[in-house]
């Protein structure tokens, strides 16, 4: 679909995809112990080495007993805690003690809660018989031998790790680390605490940039503040693109006169794309330099945020070697208008709420590309349409949440 003021604008869903099949996952993988494997992604699939739970055990606190038994007062002969297992056979007439989790002995199929019970020294009333199986938990209701529990190509998230370790292990092969160059440029800039000269402002993207690919546990090599000088752009590229898989920039990428960013990635490298209909971050640009994926960021904080969350996160997912994803969307009621133009898609920081059982999307106020504030407070995205132009109170909205990965 051309975009109607500026037709060489990308669609944002066809420059994901150009991207998408432009890059390659890293290969090499190694063996990484259980406490660093949180954000690391799978190198092959992992399996379970033995059922889980690895034995029938109790879910509550209270007698195991057959259940046929439990109309007759029932004889205590012993105790199964966890950890510490009944050894006999449970015969009529007889009940153990149980606590969560503790072995189910044999003979038993069923568990009373403690709550429904009348205890008079080893004699024991049920006051509630519980059914054939209850308050039982079987071996291999969650998890059976053998069974895969993550593929391959997964992120770990901080539960998955739970889970690797009740499977008792305490390493996986995961890919290795994408490293990604940062750096941001402008003569304008200044780096935080050192004192602003006339006409600077601070550089605040590349802290926010490397704050997001923290996130995503890559590697980051930080080339810091490059000057709006083409020998040091340069030499910053080149050695971003000998020594990173990836190399993001930010500032220098629109059309101004110290905006070499673009020309010299075309001299150095390759331009695989520039500009995309994206509000905010439109002159994004894309391609190869030496080694590396370059992501042009532009200079904007909105801008330059937004991109990297929208355009370059799903592509450096996919070289650190996740199979791909598209972002879970929603639909929700604008509870406030929304300006807009048609021609680019517009990605509008907002707060989404269900209200009532609706969800509805409320907009984070002023939404200039410099206006940093605007993701104050923001959970998701109000995506408006390329085509669409105003949006009254009331229209439906597409929504992309988000949670503080971004913020
Ligand atoms: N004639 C045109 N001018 C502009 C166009 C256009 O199509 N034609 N596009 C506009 C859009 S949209 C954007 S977005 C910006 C992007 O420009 P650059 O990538 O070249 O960014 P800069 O000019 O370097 O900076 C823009 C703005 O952002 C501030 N900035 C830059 N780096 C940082 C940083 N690290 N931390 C905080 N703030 C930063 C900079 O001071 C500028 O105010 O171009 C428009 N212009
Ligand atoms: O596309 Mo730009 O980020 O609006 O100022």
């Amino acid at each position: 679909m051309a975009c109607c003021d500026e037709p060489q604008l990308i669609p944002v869903q066809d420059a994901i995809a150009r991207m998408q099949v432009a890059v390659q996952a890293v290969t090499d993988t190694e063996t990484v112990p259980l406490p660093e494997l949180l954000d690391r992604v799978t190198a092959e699939p992992v399996h379970a080495g033995f059922n889980v739970p690895g034995y029938d055990n109790s879910a509550m606190d209270g007698y195991a007993l057959r259940a046929q038994d439990a109309g007759q007062v029932l004889t205590l002969v012993g105790q199964s805690l966890a950890g510490h297992h009944f050894d006999g056979e449970l015969n009529a007439g007889q009940c153990v003690r149980i606590t969560t989790g503790a072995t189910i002995p044999a003979g038993a199929d069923a568990v009373v809660m403690q709550e429904n019970t009348e205890v008079d020294g080893d004699s024991i009333r049920v006051m509630k018989a519980p059914a054939a199986g209850e308050n039982i938990r079987r071996a291999g209701e969650d998890i059976t031998q053998g069974q895969e529990v993550f593929p391959s190509c997964y992120r770990f998230g901080p539960v998955d790790i739970a889970l690797l370790a009740s499977l008792g292990l305490a390493e996986a092969s995961v890919k290795r680390r994408l490293k990604v160059a940062v750096l941001s440029t402008g003569d304008e800039l200044t780096p935080p605490g050192q004192p602003l000269k006339d006409g600077h402002i601070y550089d605040s993207n590349r802290y926010g940039l490397i704050a997001i690919l923290q996130r995503l546990n890559v590697e980051v090599l930080d080339l810091g503040l490059i000057p709006d000088q083409p020998d040091q752009i340069r030499a910053a590229f080149e050695r971003a693109g000998a020594e990173a898989d990836a190399i993001i920039s930010s500032g220098g990428v629109s059309v101004g006169d110290a905006d070499y960013v673009k020309d010299i990635l075309g001299e150095l490298g390759e331009i695989g794309f520039w500009k995309v209909a994206i509000k905010p971050g439109k002159p994004f640009a894309f391609g190869h330099l030496g080694k590396a994926v370059f992501f042009g960021l532009p200079g904007n904080p909105v801008s330059s945020m937004v991109t990297l969350h929208q355009l370059a996160l799903p592509i450096l997912r996919t070289m650190a070697g996740e199979a791909p994803e598209p972002p879970l969307q929603l639909t929700a009621k604008a509870a406030s208008g929304y300006k807009k133009r048609p021609g680019r898609q517009d990605f509008q920081r907002a707060t989404l709420r269900c209200v009532d059982g609706e969800n509805q999307i409320d907009s984070n106020g002023a939404q200039g590309s410099g206006v940093l504030t605007s993701f104050l407070g923001a959970n998701a995205y109000a995506v408006l349409e390329a085509e669409r132009g105003k949006v009254e109170t009331g229209e439906s909205v597409t929504v992309i949440p988000f949670d503080r990965f971004i913020t």
